[in-house]
């Protein structure tokens, strides 16, 4: 499934954030958003979940103006922005769980769990996990329950070397399944490696 915006612009305040912005992004397809701080990225990928509205122009999906709150396109996006936030007495392992039962997914929590290295920290409670370990637990929900459009906001953040490694090999095969995936980044070893697209803020 496809995801972009048409002619999209938008402001705080009547302070413009960015305009006249226009990609899409194709299954099998990765665009890198990029720019300075304060440019504007984490904002484009609130737009592009329905989180903000523009103040102009259109996001798509599947080419037609997005309705968020459509079963097709909640079933379809997985993201992880910069407002993630857990359920404070609910365990690494049960938050997998319930968002893999809510999605009606057939997906392996226990392989997920291994493949962000969580494995050994899945009885404890979010308030306990070390930052990086939260934004692993994070990229796990995208990655627990079906997907066909990933939004990731600099999906790097808190990773180790080897988490960045993994992550890289992540998306690329993320993008060998189909998926369409769209992200925001400060790391350009990353956008190298993943992006077919940049679009630069
Ligand atoms: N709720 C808000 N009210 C007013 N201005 C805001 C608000 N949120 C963000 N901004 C401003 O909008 C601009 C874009 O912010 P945004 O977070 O989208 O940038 P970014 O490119 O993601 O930055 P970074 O690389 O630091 O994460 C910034 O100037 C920021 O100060």
């Amino acid at each position: 499934m496809s995801l972009g915006v048409g002619d999209a612009g938008f402001a705080y305040g009547g302070v413009p954030v960015f305009a006249g912005l226009s990609f899409v992004v194709e299954p099998g397809e990765a665009v890198a958003v990029v720019g300075a701080n304060g440019s504007g990225k984490s904002t484009l990928l609130r737009c592009l979940v329905g989180a903000e509205v523009l103040d102009t122009g259109t996001v798509l999906f599947e080419g037609y103006p997005l309705d968020e709150s459509s079963c097709a396109f909640r079933a379809a996006v997985a993201s992880l922005l910069d407002d993630a936030d857990y359920f404070p007495d609910v365990s690494v392992v049960e938050h997998l769980r319930l968002l893999a039962w809510l999605h009606g997914s057939g997906e392996d929590v226990a392989r997920v769990l291994a493949e962000v290295g969580l494995s050994a920290v899945a009885d404890q409670l979010p308030p306990t996990l070390s930052s990086g370990q939260r934004h692993r637990l994070g990229l796990a929900s995208c990655f627990v329950r079906p997907r066909s459009v990933l939004v990731l906001d600099e999906p790097e953040q808190r990773l180790d070397e080897a988490g960045r490694a993994w992550l890289r090999s992540r998306l690329l095969a993320e993008k060998a399944a189909g998926v369409a995936v769209v992200f925001a980044s400060h790391d350009a070893e990353l956008v190298e490696a993943v992006a077919c697209r940049t679009v630069t803020l």
